[in-house]
């Protein structure tokens, strides 16, 4: 066995080398596949991550042959850690074939997707509106996005809510069983019970499950009462199809699968009269275009003195849906592990909600660049919820009124606590409404691969979960014919979710960390830490660490020592005033809906 530290270090340094050169060449084709889906792309895109498959392999021999658990040098022992999980590359040539088939597949069924418009049949009709007339191509991104959000009419909202659901999930559906079983033997050959199990290793926490549900009853109660006041406000627009003490029906919300309720915003306002938080208009009548939202988000990191985006950003990403070819829309952040390809893939609207996903894309970024100089295993966030959670803590800045007024998007609005509910309620719409659905996801999908959901009640136990997590019913029956995960991007994607709820937790605990080293002195949410410099030095310290230390090391240093664990305190103080607010609106009836207390009852 080689015990020679010097040898394994040499070992490092030449797979760093080759290693970068072989990603970069998969993450090109895999851009090129993601932004050109064709027959021939996909191919491409196959065959190279076949051979980085053989070349992880080769490492992985090599590695396993140094007894690199007895080293001293903590850094060399956590490289060769990573470097000793082989991932899918340990299954067998015609399996890894089959699962990377399988995985470009179900990429290409849900983004290529198109469903037919709604056709209002007058009630006179005697026949019904030929439907040869119609085209079929309403598309996710920008089509049905924009229907579901702006649509009022509940037969039209039920109608797209149910052509996505039924032509991505049921196509996807066996391919996604069969994914399983694949991904599950891969994880298997790695030393993990199933895929589920190697997924939550990624949290190096004991029992990361009582963590999760801990931290969810914390926030449940502020869930339920925002549940409670928008339940109301839909039952008076829609009657009874919004019982007051059930669950609401999930078409109803703003999107296609109810985790964001922002695009209700302007209706259930509560207090109209005040100006609107929805800059949308704004940004309209300001002649912004993607290109200029993405310099606003860039310009905010360069205030706090971090990095800004290289010259090749703007002409090597694609900031736009491409009129001319297929292309994956749901956005994404791409590190090209060369130190200075970087690039965003988003179909970028001129709306508030875009332009929050492109600070949240570009929190990516600055990971990627902050921690270019960490070896290639170490370039991942301390744990994947603080890659998810940079963007989203300078939006939690950028969207304050103070500094949208700052930047012209706002005028002025008087230092009103009506405003303030205003603004914390748009907010509450983002960040809280999508709590329960963070949450529940990977419950549901962990189940899956863990056999606990048998394949035969896949759908029956995701909208057991969503009743009881989310509050929220199908507008219309389901059956186990459907496969209703299978219609939000991150399940035939195979991207694991439970980052984002632990981001929405962790991101106010950095925003309010950042706060202080700003001199910030008030509420939490009216901080804005612009342009300053020691609240950028601050997170600039800790996206250079990479996930070359364990993810608590991260939060104590941030803390200066105060804590090390995930802790809901910070979200909970920032959203304190709404919550008084809320409990004296929802005095008349009790927040919380049948069913909410109700176990996934699986038929054995
Ligand atoms: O999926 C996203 C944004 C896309 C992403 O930036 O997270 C992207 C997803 C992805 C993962 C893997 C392959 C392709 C796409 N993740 C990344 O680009 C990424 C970058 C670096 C490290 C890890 C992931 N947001 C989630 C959660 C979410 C809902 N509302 C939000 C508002 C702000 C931020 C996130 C959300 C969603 O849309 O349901
Ligand atoms: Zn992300």
């Amino acid at each position: 066995n080689n015990t020679d530290e010097k040898e394994a270090l040499n070992f490092l340094l030449a797979y760093d080398r080759e290693a970068s050169a072989m990603c970069n060449n998969v993450m090109n084709t895999q851009w090129d596949f993601n932004t050109n889906i064709t027959e021939s792309t996909k191919q491409r895109m196959l065959e190279t991550q076949l051979e980085y498959a053989k070349f992880q392999k080769d490492v992985w021999a090599t590695a396993t042959t140094f007894k690199w658990k007895t080293f001293r040098d903590p850094s060399i022992r956590r490289q060769f850690k990573v470097l000793s999980v082989l991932g899918r590359a340990a299954l067998p040539e015609e399996k890894l074939k089959e699962i990377q088939q399988l995985l470009a597949d179900m990429r290409d069924i849900y983004s290529r997707n198109r469903v037919c418009p709604y056709v209002k049949q007058p009630k006179n009709a005697s026949l019904p509106i030929r439907m040869e007339s119609v085209k079929c191509n309403l598309a996710l991104d920008p089509d049905l996005t924009r229907i579901m959000a702006k649509s009022k009419d509940d037969n039209e909202l039920t109608y797209m809510w149910q052509q996505w659901h039924d032509e991505t999930g049921r196509p996807l559906r066996s391919k996604f069983m069969r994914y399983v079983e694949l991904s599950n033997e891969a994880a298997r050959l790695n030393g993990f019970k199933d895929t589920g199990d190697q997924w939550r290793a990624s949290y190096d926490i004991e029992d990361f499950n009582s963590e999760l549900d801990e931290l969810w009853m914390g926030l449940r109660p502020l869930y339920q009462q925002l549940h409670a006041y928008v339940r109301r406000r839909l039952h008076h627009q829609h009657g009874k199809i919004v019982p007051l003490d059930g669950p609401i029906p999930a078409h109803l919300l703003g999107n296609m699968w109810a985790q964001s309720w922002s695009n209700l915003y302007d209706t259930t306002v509560p207090f109209p009269n005040k100006n609107s938080m929805d800059v949308t208009l704004s940004l309209k009548r300001q002649g912004y275009d993607p290109v200029r939202m993405f310099q606003l988000a860039d310009q905010f990191f360069v205030s706090l003195g971090m990095k800004s985006v290289p010259d090749s950003f703007w002409t090597a990403s694609m900031l736009e849906k491409p009129l001319d070819r297929e292309v994956v829309c749901h956005a994404s952040a791409w590190d090209f592990c060369n130190g200075r390809d970087f690039r965003i893939k988003q179909c970028t609207e001129v709306t508030m909600e875009d332009l929050t996903t492109a600070h949240h894309e570009l929190g990516h970024i600055q990971y990627y660049m902050q921690y270019v100089n960490q070896p290639l295993a170490f370039r991942e966030g301390a744990n994947p919820g603080f890659h998810e959670a940079i963007g989203d803590v300078v939006a939690l800045s950028v969207s304050t009124p103070k500094h949208m007024q700052k930047i012209g998007l706002l005028d002025k609005a008087a230092d009103d606590p009506e405003v303030d509910i205003n603004y914390l309620y748009s907010m509450a719409l983002d960040k809280i409404a999508f709590l329960p659905f963070g949450f529940l996801l990977d419950q549901w999908r962990w189940k899956v691969f863990s056999g606990e959901i048998p394949f035969d009640q896949m759908n029956k136990a995701w909208w057991d979960l969503r009743l009881r997590y989310q509050g929220v019913a199908p507008p219309v029956n389901r059956s186990e014919h459907d496969f209703d995960a299978g219609a939000k991007y991150h399940v035939p994607a195979n991207t694991p979710y439970i980052r984002y709820f632990v981001s929405f937790v962790l991101q106010f605990q950095l925003h309010k960390v950042l706060c202080e080293a700003s001199g910030h002195v008030g509420p939490l949410h009216k901080c804005d830490i612009y342009q300053s410099r020691e609240a950028g030095k601050l997170l600039a310290e800790l996206l250079k660490l990479g996930s070359s230390k364990p993810w608590p090391d991260a939060i104590r240093i941030l803390t200066r020592g105060r804590t090390s664990r995930m802790d809901p305190g910070a979200i909970m103080e920032y959203f304190q005033p709404l919550m008084e607010w809320l409990q004296k609106q929802n005095t008349e009836e009790k927040a919380g809906w049948r069913g909410m207390n109700s176990g996934i009852t699986i038929k054995t």
